[in-house]
């Protein structure tokens, strides 16, 4: 995909784990045991995000094409199939990350692949593009107390023939284990000081994604309390892997890597079951060049000021081996007009040492130009190597450039918000809108906030629009200053705020997108 995307947000937290940029979500599950917020024992934030993308999927329906991965889960944590406080822990962990371009479905499917990555297990490909439910789903969850015929009929309902069922079952089981506190018929005496929710693990490496679970079932070595536990009825894990006479499961004892390749495949499947009138995006990869934060603004004296930073990622032995302090990286721009110069031409400098990636090596270089307001600025390319003696490489976003517009843009100068604890809090944005390009039909903020929602712990975004007015000159005579003051709305726990400035110029569009909410002080 090219830069801008909608899914950039949820790019950026799919590529760089942690430090400068990071996303925030693979620190939650690293290393493969932590426990969410790493404060609860004997829970485990990877195993609890696995069990709630399947329960949240299991509501799917093949015959309708309804359900599936769409979060209707935040309805659902009350019923007993979904016991235990995990659910909602895993929901209001992705909460964080829940925005205009990132619904809860697509943070959850993306948890699950940043999580099973992190645990040695298979890189399941991504795509975006879930919409979150309002609602419940039928209660369609498999229960360990329920017979084989049930469970093959459930996972048929939900798209998935026995082979299949016996796959995404071991593929689930191998991380985690049962709690005694929500499963008493299942593990008994096992709660102690240290495991005050009596956690019995599937198999002996609960925080490694490998076969495991299947070489111990084969070889009659088995921990799993759903196999070998004390109560048959409960032993549903038994049933299933010895539904097809243990084929499926001896041939992923017999082979780590068919059981690796075999979870991807299923898992994938998985997280992009979705309502039928969902459509998902193409795979997302990590973009090898990509802008992060870049912002133009109007600066004091008159001029533009390009500042934000430009991430390089590879997957190369050269991109392991690079230092960044000796990576050339130049940023080159055309002009409003499309016209290039020897001057408009800036180079960036390394943030002070590489972030973290699943996937490859990254690195963050900050851009910090003057660029003059009158030529302004229409698009610019990166020419960049991993090391100063190789030829440059010439990234131009696909073959336009990477663009960006200068005609209406975001001043976080003046920009302020009300305390929440002050009554009616507002949110006051100041911007400025180029004059030379002709009368300005309209100019406003596209607000993206969240809304509580009844029966859920997750919120809802919800959009608003508010029309920018005029304000009056600005430090240039080619740019006027607009203001808005509109209220912040609810107060909730989960979800970013982002906002555009857009104004509209004899029929042609322009925005400054996704600028994260205000935070300094009124
Ligand atoms: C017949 C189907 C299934 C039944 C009856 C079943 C049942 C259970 C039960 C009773 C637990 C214990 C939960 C707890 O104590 O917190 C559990 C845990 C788990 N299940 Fe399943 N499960 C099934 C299928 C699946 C599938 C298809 C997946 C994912 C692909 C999955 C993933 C998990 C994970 C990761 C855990 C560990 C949770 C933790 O460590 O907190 N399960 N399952």
């Amino acid at each position: 995909y090219v830069w801008p995307s909608p899914y950039d947000f949820l790019e950026d937290a799919y590529t760089v784990s942690a430090r400068f940029g990071g996303g925030g979500i693979v620190p939650g599950v690293d290393p493969c045991g932590v426990s969410p917020f790493g404060f609860l024992p004997g829970r485990q934030a990877a195993s609890e995000w696995l069990r709630l993308a399947y329960h949240d999927m299991a509501t799917y329906n093949i015959e309708t094409g309804l359900g599936g991965l769409d979060a209707s889960i935040g309805f659902e944590t009350t019923r007993a199939q979904n016991i235990g406080t995990a659910m909602n822990t895993s929901l209001v962990f992705f909460g964080a990350f829940q925005s205009k371009t990132s619904s809860m479905s697509d943070v959850m499917a993306l948890g699950v692949i940043l999580a099973m990555k992190n645990c040695g297990g298979p890189s399941i490909p991504f795509r975006a593009g879930r919409i979150d439910a309002v609602t419940g789903g039928p209660e369609t969850v498999p229960e360990p107390q329920q017979d084989l015929e049930m469970h093959t009929a459930a996972f048929a309902l939900q798209g998935f023939n026995v082979t299949e069922m016996i796959g995404l079952v071991a593929c689930g089981h191998t991380i985690g284990g049962v709690h005694q506190v929500d499963f008493p018929l299942s593990v008994q005496n096992a709660t102690s000081a240290q495991n005050p929710e009596g956690v019995v693990h599937f198999d002996d490496s609960f925080d490694s994604f490998d076969n495991h679970i299947a070489t111990q079932w084969i070889d009659g070595t088995s921990t799993d309390p759903l196999a070998v536990g004390f109560n048959d009825t409960t032993n549903s894990d038994a049933r299933i892997f010895a539904a097809d006479g243990n084929t499926t499961m001896r041939a992923f004892a017999w082979d780590p890597e068919f059981f690796s390749s075999q979870c991807g495949s299923l898992l994938e499947r998985m997280l992009n079951t979705v309502p039928n009138t969902v459509q998902l995006s193409e795979v997302i990869d990590p973009l090898p060049v990509k802008p992060y934060q870049l912002q133009l603004s109007l600066a004091t004296n008159g001029s533009l000021i390009m500042s934000g930073y430009i991430r390089i990622f590879g997957t190369s032995a050269e991109a392991a081996a690079a230092s960044e302090t000796d990576m050339p990286v130049t940023l080159s721009w055309k002009d409003r007009n499309g016209q290039s110069n020897t001057t408009y031409s800036t180079s960036a400098l390394a943030v002070s040492q590489p972030s973290t990636s699943l996937w490859g090596n990254v690195r963050f270089f900050q851009v910090d130009a003057i660029i003059e307001s009158q030529s302004g600025i229409s698009s610019f390319v990166v020419d960049w190597a991993f090391n100063s003696q190789d030829t440059l490489t010439h990234s131009d976003n696909g073959g336009g450039g990477f663009p960006l517009q200068d005609v209406a843009l975001f001043q976080a100068d003046n920009s302020c918000v009300t305390p929440a604890s002050q009554a009616n809090p507002t949110t006051t944005v100041f911007a400025v809108i180029r004059t030379d390009l002709g009368p300005i039909t309209s100019a406003y903020i596209d607000y993206s906030s969240n809304v509580n929602q009844e029966g859920s712990v997750t919120v809802k975004q919800v959009a608003a629009r508010f029309p920018l007015v005029h304000f009056g000159n600005s430090s240039s005579p080619l740019y006027d200053t607009y203001s808005v003051s509109f209220p912040t709305g609810e107060t909730t726990n989960q979800g970013v705020i982002t906002f555009d400035v857009v104004a509209v110029i004899t029929g042609k569009t322009y925005a400054s997108a996704n600028n994260l909410a205000i935070t300094t002080p009124c």
